[in-house]
């Protein structure tokens, strides 16, 4: 279980992230929503200390992340998957090496890197790619690489900072397939920073809804996109329906 308490970062005079409360059961899939600039990548890049939030508390079952001295934060970040917008492969590696790297300089021994790995691109569907570079794989591809890199450790949790947001719409989906798969079978705890709506209504077991820094609404999506009590939640709710809408008439031929 994950339980965040009183987060708050500041950059310059603007408070990015603002009495931030929220507790994540083990297995569950928490979405996390918003506007533009309202402050979900740092509230997400927190919890693994890509940033130091100024204060607050973030305790993974039972560890105190914040209270981590340096070592002790490298062993605890190996529990903790991170998958970022940019997948930062290594170019002159295979997908195959590109996973194991990690592994390996974290003292695995060769052999057994090698095979989490191959188990690890295998469970994004790349069993058979294992020796491409990543230019010989698409934007997708490279993407569930780096999934695969992160699911290598097999974490505790794992933090999902806009997957998909650098690529291609035509690729989004196989990517958003492999997260709604790790998200059925619930091996890890997941919260993820998306703003694709279908992906968030399928998939989340909960839906937090930031703005200005805050958390200003939070439940499960049907009660967040059909009842909404905060201004966001209605902005995705008209959202929803206006796509919803716009789809009928176009499949029906209406103007
Ligand atoms: N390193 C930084 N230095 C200064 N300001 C920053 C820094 N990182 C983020 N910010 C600011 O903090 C606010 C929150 O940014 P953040 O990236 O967390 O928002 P977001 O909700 O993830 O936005 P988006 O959906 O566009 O990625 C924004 O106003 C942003 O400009």
């Amino acid at each position: 279980m994950l339980v965040i308490q009183d987060l708050y970062k500041q950059f310059g005079s603007l408070v990015a992230v603002n009495e931030f409360n929220l507790r994540v059961e083990t297995g569950e899939t928490v979405v996390l929503m918003g506007p533009s600039g309202c402050g979900k990548s740092t509230a997400i890049r927190t919890i693994n200390r890509l940033i130091e939030p100024d204060r607050g508390s973030i305790m993974l079952n039972d560890s105190n992340i914040i209270a981590m001295e340096p070592d002790e934060l490298r062993q605890a970040r190996k529990r903790i998957g991170f998958v970022f917008q940019h997948f930062n492969l290594i170019g002159r590696l295979s997908a195959l090496e590109n996973v194991m790297l990690g592994l390996v300089m974290s003292g695995v021994e060769r052999k057994n890197a090698e095979s989490r790995a191959a188990d690890s691109l295998c469970k994004v569907g790349l069993d058979n790619h294992l020796d491409h570079k990543p230019d010989q794989l698409s934007g997708g591809q490279q993407q569930r690489v780096g999934i695969a890199r992160a699911l290598a450790y097999e974490p505790e949790l794992m933090l999902w900072d806009e997957p998909t947001a650098s690529l291609d719409p035509i690729l989004v989906r196989e990517v958003l397939v492999v997260m709604e798969e790790l998200a059925r079978f619930r091996s890890s705890t997941m919260i993820v920073v998306t703003h694709e709506l279908p992906f968030a209504l399928r998939v989340a077991d909960r839906i937090v809804l930031m703005d200005h820094g805050r958390i200003v609404e939070e439940g499960k999506p049907s009660q967040v996109f059909v009842s909404p009590i905060s201004d966001i939640g209605k902005r995705y709710k008209e959202l929803i329906e206006y796509q919803m809408n716009t789809s009928a008439q176009s499949l029906s031929g209406k103007p």
